[in-house]
């Protein structure tokens, strides 16, 4: 199975990666495409077995999976590029956010038909296998469904999901990596003035965000529950989450998501 990557960037290049150290597809079958000559080398460095190619055309040819991860204003320009060389046997996944089925349909249809296409919203831990990656499907069998949700599954965990919730997976699941970066670096911040060095408030923050981030997919447990374990009444955890409630951390949280929508 060959897959070609149209824009090897943040996404693009964390796409390559993953799939480079995955069990499904050999790396000599992963061929990647960008502008410049600096971010293919990048990729080589990284693993010289993945093709690269600054000619989309020639990339999407023989390709059975074309993943499109330029940025949203380029799509338009690239579409007329890739189409007249993209066939109904092809299968098609956009990563781009914001950019309907409606939309790619109009871009990729293929004579009368439209080939099998995916939107697909995994976040940068692609590129270490821990993605969560958010996918709808357009025009594609249950086959279709069950391998790309299998490739992605191999990069972490997916979710097949209808188009119209794929906004709200994305400030959640793919934002939500800005987010959960932002609370641990003020927890280092916090950290730091209460006297830890900058390296020990990361290792001490970042292994904590992960055990609770597995409390819950271990236990399948309410955030709640395992806060309530936390809590010793009258303690110093409820005076904590008390006053950064007071400072409007749940209504924070909420605002910017709804914001990223
Ligand atoms: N970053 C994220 O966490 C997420 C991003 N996305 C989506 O992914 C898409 C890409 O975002 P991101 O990876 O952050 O952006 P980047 O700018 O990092 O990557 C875009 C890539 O496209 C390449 N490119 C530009 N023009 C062409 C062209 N004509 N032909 C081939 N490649 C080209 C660029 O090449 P060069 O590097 O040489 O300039 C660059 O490598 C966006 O649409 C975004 O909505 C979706 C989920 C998460
Ligand atoms: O910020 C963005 O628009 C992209 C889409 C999701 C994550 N990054």
């Amino acid at each position: 199975m060959k897959i070609s990557i149209i824009g090897a960037g943040n996404m693009g290049g964390a796409i390559a990666k993953g799939l480079a150290q995955s069990t499904l597809i050999n790396t000599t079958d992963i061929t990647v495409t960008a502008a410049t000559q600096k971010t293919l080398d990048a990729i080589k460095s990284f693993n010289r077995d993945i093709n690269t190619s600054k000619n989309n055309s020639e990339a999407v040819k023989n390709a059975n999976i074309i993943i499109i991860a330029v940025k949203p204003w380029l799509i338009d320009k690239i579409a007329k590029e890739i189409a007249p060389y993209i066939n109904n046997n092809q299968i098609i996944i956009s990563i781009v956010a914001g950019v309907p089925f409606e939309y790619l349909d109009k871009l990729f249809r293929c004579a009368q038909d439209a080939p099998a296409i995916f939107r697909a919203i995994p976040n940068t831990a692609i590129s270490i296998k821990e993605s969560m990656t958010a996918i709808a499907s357009y025009n594609a069998s249950t086959e279709q469904e069950k391998l790309i949700l299998s490739i992605f599954n191999e990069l972490g965990k997916s979710i097949l999901i209808e188009e119209r919730l794929m906004v709200a997976a994305t400030a959640l699941g793919s934002c939500g990596t800005a987010f959960a970066l932002r609370y641990i670096r003020a927890a280092i911040e916090g950290g730091i003035e209460m006297g830890l060095y900058a390296h020990q408030a990361k290792e001490i923050v970042s292994q904590t965000v992960k055990g609770a981030a597995e409390l819950l997919m271990h236990n399948q447990s309410h955030p709640e529950e395992e806060i309530d374990k936390v809590t010793t009444p009258g303690g110093i955890t409820i005076k904590g989450l008390n006053e950064m409630e007071h400072a409007g951390f749940t209504s924070a949280i909420i605002r910017g998501l709804k914001a990223s929508r």
